[in-house]
């Protein structure tokens, strides 16, 4: 069996968060490593809001940004896929799906590659490949989709590991505030483009993808919530 290891912390824009989290790996304390993942982590929140801020602005809905930038919490994620060995073919280390929060910022060690993105028709898989270091991912979750009525897409992703190098990852997920009811803003609902989703609770959702994880696409996204 394939190595996939990850480690997430909730919260980490209290630097006291990744502290307490150094000191029950190291007991000792590691400043080098909380101070590489502290001033890591506030520049992708940095992004993140960015981010979420000119999405939001691109569809006229400058009213809602700071109310949509409170109503998420962010976890930071490390993964560690392990590389092949003599032993191992090529292996799935994340099968396809959608996120299903709002956004994820994701930074893939550069030397290697392993996300992979379906075309919108669904027709081929291609290489996500920042090809440098300093290249962030950006992918829509199933709760954007939901919030901006369709208008951005949930991308499916699956992670495939082909190489000898043992590859890491770094990323933020922006989640929905626990009991968060996500619904489009009436601005941007009209004749042209009618809403497309009931009203949206996160927890709901991910407990349903969770349990069934072949209801982790869009059409299983639509099949749950369409009006
Ligand atoms: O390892 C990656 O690049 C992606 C991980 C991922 O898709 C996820 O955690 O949702
Ligand atoms: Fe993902």
């Amino acid at each position: 069996m394939p190595l996939y290891e990850g480690m997430g912390i909730d919260g980490l824009d209290n630097p006291d968060v990744v502290i307490d989290l150094t000191h029950k790996v190291w007991p000792q304390g590691n400043n080098s490593f909380s101070n590489t993942v502290h001033s890591f982590a506030e520049k992708l929140i940095e992004l993140n809001v960015n981010v979420r801020t000119m999405v939001l602005e691109s569809f006229g809905l400058e009213k809602y940004v700071e109310k949509h930038l409170n109503s998420a919490k962010n976890r930071f994620q490390l993964f560690k896929y392990k590389g092949l060995d003599d032993n191992t073919d090529e292996y799935i280390g994340i099968d396809s799906h959608i996120d299903r929060h709002f956004l994820t910022i994701l930074c893939q060690n550069d030397v290697v590659d392993g996300l992979e993105i379906k075309t919108k028709d669904g027709e081929d898989w291609i290489k996500a490949k920042p090809s440098q270091d300093s290249s962030f991912l950006v992918l829509v979750g199933a709760s954007l989709h939901v919030l901006l009525n369709g208008m951005v897409h949930p991308p499916l992703h699956h992670v495939v590991i082909t190489g000898e190098k043992d590859r890491y990852v770094a990323g933020l997920f922006l989640r929905p505030i626990e009991g968060l009811i996500i619904n489009a803003p009436e601005e941007i609902v009209d004749d042209e483009h009618p809403r497309l989703y009931k009203p949206f609770n996160f927890e709901d959702y991910f407990t349903f993808a969770y349990v069934d994880t072949t209801k982790r696409d869009l059409s299983a996204l639509k099949a749950y919530c369409t009006l």
